[in-house]
């Protein structure tokens, strides 16, 4: 388990050109006064709330710098609760995405399998909005990679193996993001 982690996590530094062009369009959007939005199921919707929390409060103690925007659509029970019973799954994240996402905004979708209903809907609002879309994605990419502007995909179906992954990519692009801003 801990070697399939590592040998995916290796596969993907091997790569870094996916990980960079995220890394451009978060500078280009943070840089603009847009704000960067997360959504995700499960343990991504835990993902989701974490990488937003380092923008928006701190993500290396020794760097001293403002807070920057981001929110997690993930977070609010009224919110999603509302949005699935009076709009379908597929509204779940794109009802408020339409309320908050502002065009030049960054939407961060979350899945590990592709194909969650909520996700892809969050995606096609983003489209229609002007919102550049990133997909965080596993197997092979599913019916969400098509979907998105960026997408950096784990190939893996098992969903922990994938989700290691997507937070320490989500780390590393934060990370450079915010070597770019404050250096
Ligand atoms: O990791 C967990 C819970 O911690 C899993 O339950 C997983 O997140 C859930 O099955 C999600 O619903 C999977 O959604 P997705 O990644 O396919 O979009």
């Amino acid at each position: 388990m801990l070697r399939r982690s590592a040998e995916l996590k290796l596969a993907l530094a091997e790569n870094a050109a996916p990980v960079l062009a995220v890394v451009d369009a978060c500078e280009k959007t943070i840089r603009a006064g847009g704000k960067l939005i997360f959504c995700g199921n499960g343990g991504s919707a835990a993902d989701a709330q974490h990488l937003a929390t380092e923008l928006v409060i701190r993500l290396r103690g020794a760097v001293a710098r403002q807070s920057w925007p981001a929110i997690t659509l993930a977070l609010d029970t009224s919110a999603v609760t509302a949005a699935v019973n009076d709009f379908g799954v597929e509204e779940m994240f794109a009802r408020p995405l339409h309320g908050l996402g502002r065009a030049g905004d960054v939407l961060f979708g979350i899945t590990t399998s592709g194909k969650s209903a909520n996700i892809l809907g969050a995606l096609r609002a983003a489209r229609e909005m002007g919102i550049v879309s990133v997909g965080l994605l596993g197997g092979d990419g599913g019916l969400a990679l098509p979907l998105c502007d960026l997408a950096i995909v784990v190939p893996e179906i098992d969903t922990a193996r994938v989700q290691e992954c997507h937070i320490t990519l989500g780390h590393a692009i934060l990370t450079l993001l915010e070597d770019r801003l404050v250096g």
